[in-house]
């Protein structure tokens, strides 16, 4: 996961690969509820990882259900429809399938079994309305009272005393504000049927049906049917008398459909040699967004697919604008606002006004960015309008904000995609706040640049250059870790050779032998350790010794050529961070932003005789001095890739500075650069 302030995507080109998406987080949820509230252990295989189902794992340990893992599989042992604990305060961030249905849950058991509970969110979550689901709670009798605005969460459930639940009548809910409310209801009432049956019935057209049959089927599989009209399935549904939650054993969460449509987005739009698989979710799929599918067909994609798996390949160029109803594909329709971008005409998605209820005010947000992208956008009430930019010429770089809400992230992270090989202005895009992907996919950006082809030399690329001891590797490692780059340390592939040279007893001047080394080093960089032939070498690589071995065997042509390709390969999306003499000069001569960095002698052999002796190894100051000076002679005066400053490179003395001021300098560089 990208947790810095912001990523910056450089233009996408092409996609080709294939991709297994983590589960459904509405499917996860409803089964970890429905877990939790049965008798028995279920053991959970492809839950979801993130944020939303983290506070519904935390609210279930609070509620005494019992979980284990074990490896990928998570083992729930419910309640059993009686409450182990009888006061909880529950913080549900800003996951609306938690609040919602445990709110319904724990009303309808804390009324029968005299508990009381407090659910509360993040900021927005307590803008989100639930006055609806309240209400229909209410009519049976159950004790709820809000704690801040009437209407929103927070709330409490319970009073701690019985309450007398009533079911002779239906239970009415709107249904057309959102189609949680009646999930929420569909999930808890089974709670309150040892007596009768209880009929629920929708007021108003039903919203998001689809997300209604996957709780129907989810239920069916912890053993409640629910009874439905025939003559009109969405009016009303009658959870039998005695319905008892029964645990599966075992349940597999599906992929999520709608993370799905970004990758679908991204065949359609670059799937231009070979097609995007993905896999976890497939036209076999229980979830409604799988439907999303028909309109990305309708826009021009070119889909298969089977059980478990869809293929994405680009089909009608440019994409063919479309209008649609989108009450079916609330979720992944705001990845066809983005694809709109790439239509040959104004696209328009209607019926959408639950947006406006999401994580943030999806159709304001989705407007707003796309209009930083060059389009055109009309918004209503429950409709967007997209008018793609008139030429990529009128194309737009942006900096696109995210709301705190995954799906904006994701969505737009696809505008970063140039369909023009070579054409400019190439654009590129800033994502704030990256990490708000982690509500329902925590590697989308890894799985993205996974995919993701680009042109080379649109890589960015900040090299950082100067004399041993200078703070290079700290700069750097700092630098690559607040851009989210990748980081080469190219002075450890050379201490990495030196190694190789010591362990095969070579002559360290023997150009030839030392260049057939340098050429098969098997070297891998492991969550922050270094292995040499399979052996963790981080520590002998960097001692002294090996880098003064390093500095001689490096003065040979043969060896830097050697290890030319291998640095190169570094260069991977989204960006590279290299550090070391020739970064700048000889590797990446064309690198936007170059950084020639120097103290002065003695202060580098202090900072190295600190660094040395906090490492717990012994350093003697004069022969460190003595050994610096001979290293920047050797390194200095080679006759190949010498070290000195590239011609456009930025001069930086850090004698009187500290790392962060360092760090703050080049990034200030590097965003006068991207300007
Ligand atoms: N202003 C500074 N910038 C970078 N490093 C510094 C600074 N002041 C002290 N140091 C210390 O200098 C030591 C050497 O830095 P290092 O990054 O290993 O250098 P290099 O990669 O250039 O050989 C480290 O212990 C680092 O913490
Ligand atoms: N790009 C590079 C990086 C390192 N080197 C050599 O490899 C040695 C070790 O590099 P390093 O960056 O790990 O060394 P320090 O600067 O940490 O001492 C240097 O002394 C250089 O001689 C090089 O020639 N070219």
């Amino acid at each position: 996961m990208y947790a810095i302030p912001f990523l910056d995507i450089p233009p996408l080109r092409s996609a080709a690969g294939r991709v297994r998406l983590p589960g459904s987080k509405s499917i996860s949820n409803r089964v970890l509820l429905l877990a939790g509230l049965a008798a028995g252990t279920t053991a959970v295989h492809d839950l979801l990882a993130s944020d939303d189902t983290r506070v519904m794992l935390a609210a279930l340990e609070a509620l005494g259900c019992g979980l284990r893992r074990d490896g990928p599989v998570l083992h729930v042992t419910g309640i059993g429809g009686q409450l182990a604990a009888k006061k909880a305060k529950l913080f549900l961030g800003n996951a609306g399938t938690a609040m919602r249905p445990l709110t319904a849950a724990l009303a309808v058991l804390a009324a029968l079994q005299g508990g009381e509970f407090e659910l509360s969110g993040v900021p927005r979550m307590h803008e989100r309305p639930i006055g609806d689901l309240v209400d229909a709670l209410r009519q049976l009798g159950c004790p709820i009272q809000y704690l801040g605005n009437a209407g929103y969460p927070p709330l409490r459930v319970g009073n701690g005393r019985l309450a007398n639940v009533s079911t002779r009548e239906a239970v009415r809910v709107r249904g057309d504000v959102s189609s949680q409310f009646l999930t929420a209801l569909l999930l808890a009432l089974p709670l309150a049927t040892s007596e009768r049956a209880i009929t629920i019935a929708v007021d108003g057209e039903l919203i998001s049906k689809p997300y209604i049959e996957i709780t129907l089927n989810l239920l069916a599989r912890f053993g409640i049917d629910v009874e439905r009209d025939a003559a009109d399935p969405y009016a009303s549904f009658t959870l039998p008398r005695g319905s008892q939650y029964r645990s599966p054993g075992d349940i597999h969460v599906e992929a999520d459909a709608s993370s799905a449509s970004y990758f679908v987005a991204l065949g359609a739009l670059a799937g231009t040699d070979a097609p995007v698989r993905i896999e976890g979710v497939g036209l076999d799929s229980i979830q409604g967004d799988i439907r999303f599918v028909d309109a990305a067909r309708a826009m021009g994609a070119q889909v298969d697919g089977g059980a478990g798996w869809l293929e994405v390949r680009r089909g009608t160029w440019p994409l063919k604008a479309i209008s649609l109803d989108c009450n079916h594909i609330p979720d992944a329709a705001m990845t066809l606002a983005v694809m709109a971008l790439y239509a040959d005409g104004t696209t328009r998605l209607t019926n959408i006004a639950s947006w406006r209820v999401k994580e943030t005010d999806r159709i304001a947000a989705m407007a707003a960015e796309l209009r930083k992208m060059g389009a055109t956008v009309v918004e209503g009430a429950d409709f967007i309008e997209v008018t793609p930019p008139a030429s990529p010429s009128h194309w737009l770089s942006g900096t696109i904000r995210t709301y705190d809400d995954h799906r904006m992230a994701m969505c737009l992270s696809l505008a970063a995609f140039n369909p023009l090989a070579g054409a400019k202005p190439a654009r590129a895009v800033r994502i704030l706040d990256p990490q708000c992907v982690a509500k329902t996919f925590p590697d989308y950006f890894e799985a993205l640049f996974g995919l993701a082809r680009v042109d080379v030399a649109d890589v960015p690329v900040i090299t950082i250059d100067g004399p041993t001891a200078s703070g290079k590797g700290t700069l750097a490692s700092e630098v690559a870790r607040r851009l989210g780059y990748e980081l080469l340390d190219s002075g450890a592939l050379y201490r990495a050779t030196a190694l190789a040279v010591q362990q095969a007893g070579a002559d360290p001047a023997d150009a030839a032998a030392v260049a057939a080394l340098a050429a098969q080093l098997d070297l891998r960089f492991e969550a922050d350790r270094a292995f040499l032939a399979g052996q963790d070498v981080t520590e002998s690589l960097r001692l002294e010794e090996t880098g003064n071995l390093a500095s001689k065997v490096s003065v040979h042509p043969a060896v830097r050529q050697a290890l030319h390709g291998l640095q190169l390969a570094f260069r991977r999306l989204p960006g590279l961070v290299a550090d070391g003499r020739d970064m700048g000069t000889v590797v990446f001569p064309a690198a936007p932003l170059k950084v020639f960095l120097t103290a002065s002698v003695e202060q580098r052999a202090a900072r190295r005789h600190s660094q040395l002796i906090s490492r717990g190894i012994p350093a003697n100051i004069d022969s460190l001095l003595a050994d610096l000076r001979m290293r920047d002679e050797r390194d200095q005066n080679r006759a190949v890739a010498p070290l000195k400053p590239a011609e456009d490179a930025v001069l930086l003395d850090n004698s009187g500075m500290s790392i962060d001021e360092g760090v703050e300098f080049v990034l200030e560089a590097w965003d006068k650069r991207r300007m």
